[in-house]
């Protein structure tokens, strides 16, 4: 009689209930990225499953505001490494584990491709884009599965990537950062997050920034008179600001020209010098000068180039002696003084000082003008080293203050309502409050993923997204993991094209924006006829410095012939294993409305048009994926398959219209309250920045599956994709328990 045959695949979930399986499973070794929310909810998944080989790479220290979510992590633990503390506990309540922690930036040459060799599963808990698309090109270079994660208050996903079998992670096209108009920020804000952008970035870095980190914003105004800039916030490299986006390019022509004037107004009266402090200046006088300059002439100039204000009333300008009388502002010396005497250092807090405990209570223009001259005094009087160099930090409280304060004076001018400390906070962290659950969930989801890796039941591989009210009454949506992009510039073979004006972009340009923030290009090798610029560890000092004089060198002119039209340009990342070609089309009709970061890169990216916030995207999403009756019925019984030793969250029967109308409600608020939160996901291709409570969803787009604005390249294949992403499949369901849950069967079968 002829054998029968044996399964391609060992049948998913009867593995887990295999000794060989479990034995399996302790002697994998995993690389964790990551030991924030969703990291450390990770671990201890992790080990209770049954993993005893973990390595952790991160490279931030507790804070305070980590502690409501990551629970391996306690009070006295705020400044320690997460990597190393993280390690330790998990190890205290799993001493037969072995967790290997490393405090570093996942970027750093160590962990190369070799490294990355040493394991069977890498699994991310990152927070930004630019980390997330090193660690694919790592995965990919080195073949290693990787699953993707990403939370965004109740919103969630897991994505699982596996070289050749399924997408890596940037076959979907991510976010381009979204971008203000600069004039809007610097002339005409019209929204709380208007001024909060332009304090944080403006004036904030003006008053305690690095020299040139506030040049962009200030010199392409000044250049372009009003032409859009860019918007990069949250995490540490990268994020998005809501409202932004949407904006880009809402400016007419006559409105331009007026920002033009406007600029060329502030260019003339512009003296950089002017915001630094005189020597033996005292520093709340200082602080009285620069209100002075900001908040009353800059203002009435403004009010007086009567183009802007057509359509719209002039901005009032403020004076601090009606905000803060004398004698108040006598107080603040006081306390001034008290913060100088009792060495407050990093705790400095103008708040405190001045008794505003409560965080959720606006202030009145009064305080406003308090809280921005002591936190500007206190910056100089107890942290003055970090003057001239300092970076905003949505965790620094005195940097928050700051902020605060600035933006609503600069609201109170223009009739914007004011934020509490609280709320500017969250807009200008871009903080989406973090969820505890929803990062357990997906550390469930990724741990679920990682073991039909390492059993090799590929077919059973899901992608898997997380809803606020049910779509299709699901809060957990699986869906089958997507083939690879042919056409993606990572993992597939493309070539993209850059319109960028030649003659006026310096080498710079190109490297900062596209190279590094566009393709997320970590050590940047450029290649082109005789032309060759190198960045990243190795180089000679004579050489760097021959590199560094290219910088300034528009494209067309630099050596070997230039980056004129038409040329092909290599670029190489040694540390990524990755390479892509980029041709060159000269362009000088680029307008700041299709280009707003002044060039237009095509191919399998996103475009930087346009790009939809997140919240927007979610929204499209759920819409897209809203599937028809028969959909449903199937979908209901993919999910009883898919979540199989997963989560079952509804009920497959009672199909009654009733409740659908419920749902298409809840969805429609879920759309609004996504759209109109006060908070973010932050975009930011390259950048990126969404800190916090900050988590984004890796699909924050959308667009990688046909439902977002903006995404660029593949139309219809994306279309194809969110197809399938709605498209379920049909297995008999496993027993429920009494709560609906489906849960593994975990006795030993032997
Ligand atoms: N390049 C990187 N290398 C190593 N770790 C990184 C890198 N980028 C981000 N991380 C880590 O990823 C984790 C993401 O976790 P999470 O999103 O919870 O952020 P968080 O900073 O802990 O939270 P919050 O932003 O709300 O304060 C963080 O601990 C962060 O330090
Ligand atoms: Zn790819």
């Amino acid at each position: 009689m002829e054998a029968p045959k044996a399964p391609a695949e060992p049948s998913w979930p009867g593995v887990l209930r295999t000794k060989e399986f479990k034995e399996k499973i302790k002697s994998a070794k995993v690389l964790c990225v990551g030991a924030g929310g969703i990291g450390c909810e990770l671990l201890k998944t992790l080990v209770c499953t049954g993993f005893r080989n973990i390595e952790v790479i991160d490279l931030d220290t507790i804070e305070t505001s980590n502690l409501n979510r990551q629970f391996l992590f306690r009070k006295h633990h705020v400044g320690q490494s997460k990597a190393n503390t993280a390690a330790a506990v998990v190890q205290g309540f799993c001493p037969g584990a072995s967790i290997t922690p490393y405090h570093a930036n996942v970027k750093e040459g160590r962990f190369d491709v070799d490294f990355f060799r040493r394991f069977d599963l890498v699994l991310n808990g990152l927070d930004n884009l630019e980390a997330r698309r090193h660690v694919n090109r790592l995965c990919l270079a080195a073949e290693r599965p990787l699953v993707e994660s990403g939370t965004a208050g109740y919103l969630g996903q897991v994505t699982v990537h596996i070289k050749g079998r399924t997408e890596c992670f940037e076959c979907s096209a991510k976010p381009a950062p979204k971008t203000y108009p600069i004039c809007t920020l610097r002339n005409t804000p019209d929204k709380p997050i208007h001024t909060i952008v332009w304090a944080k970035d403006l004036l904030f870095n003006r008053l305690f920034g690095a020299p040139d980190a506030v040049s962009d914003l200030d010199d392409q105004a000044a250049r372009e008179g009003g032409q859009p800039g860019k918007q990069e916030e949250g995490d540490k490299e990268g994020g998005e600001g809501k409202e932004g986006a949407a904006e880009a390019g809402e400016q007419s022509e006559e409105a331009r020209a007026a920002a033009a004037s406007a600029a060329a107004a502030a260019a003339q009266a512009e003296d950089p010098s002017f915001f630094l402090r005189r020597d033996g200046e005292p520093a709340l006088e200082y602080a009285a000068r620069v209100f002075g300059r900001v908040y009353t002439t800059d203002i009435q100039r403004l009010a007086e180039v009567k183009e802007l204000w057509e359509k719209r009333p002039p901005p009032r300008a403020l004076h601090l002696d009606q905000l803060l009388p004398p004698a108040e502002r006598a107080a603040l010396q006081a306390a001034l003084d008290k913060a100088a005497e009792a060495g407050a250092g990093a705790g400095a807090s103008a708040c405190k000082l001045l008794g505003l405990s409560n965080a959720s209570q606006k202030w009145t223009p009064g305080q406003n003008a308090a809280v921005l001259l002591l936190a500007t005094a206190l910056y100089h009087t107890v942290r003055p080293s970090e003057v001239g160099s300092a970076a905003f930090d949505k965790d620094d409280l005195l940097a928050v203050e700051f902020v605060t304060a600035a933006s609503n004076l600069r609201s109170s001018c223009y009739g914007i309502p004011e934020q509490s400390l609280f709320d500017a906070k969250g807009m200008a962290g871009n903080i989406i409050h973090a969820i505890a659950t929803t990062n357990a969930v997906v550390s469930g989801l990724i741990v679920t993923e990682a073991l039909k890796i390492l059993a090799g039941c590929l077919g059973s591989l899901r992608n898997t997204f997380l809803y606020e009210v049910p779509v299709d009454r699901r809060l957990v949506v699986p869906a089958t993991a997507w083939e690879p992009r042919p056409s993606c510039m990572v993992c597939g073979k493309t070539q993209l094209t850059l319109r960028i004006n030649t003659k006026t972009t310096p080498l710079s340009g190109l490297v900062g924006a596209v190279i590094k923030k566009r393709l997320a290009v970590n050590s940047p090798n450029l290649m082109c006829g005789g032309f060759l610029y190198e960045e990243g560890e190795g180089l000679e000092e004579d050489e760097e410095a021959a590199y560094a004089a290219l910088l300034p060198r528009p494209l067309r002119d630099l050596p070997g012939g230039g980056l004129g039209h038409g040329a092909i340009l290599t670029v190489q990342d040694q540390s990524q294993h990755w390479g892509v070609d980029v041709i060159i089309a000269h362009t000088e009709d680029l307008s700041p409305d299709d280009a707003p970061e002044g060039f237009i890169l095509e191919g399998a990216l996103p475009t930087a048009s346009a790009p939809a916030p997140p919240e927007q995207d979610g929204g499209k999403q759920q819409q897209q994926e809203a599937p028809s009756a028969a959909a449903k019925r199937k979908a209901a019984a993919a999910v009883a398959e898919d979540a199989a030793g997963v989560l079952h969250i509804t009920d497959s029967d009672d199909d009654d219209d009733e409740q659908e109308g419920k749902e298409e409600e809840g969805q429609q608020q879920q759309q609004q309250q996504q759209q109109g939160a006060g908070t973010s996901v932050a975009a930011g291709a390259a950048a990126a920045t969404a800190n916090d409570s900050r988590k984004r969803p890796l699909d924050e787009d959308g667009d990688g599956d046909g439902a977002a604005a903006g995404g660029g390249g593949g139309g219809g294949g994306g279309e194809e994709r969110g197809a399938k992403r709605a498209k379920a499949e049909t297995a008999p369901a496993p027993a429920e328990d009494k709560d609906g849950c489906i849960v593994i069967d975990d006795d030993e079968d032997d």
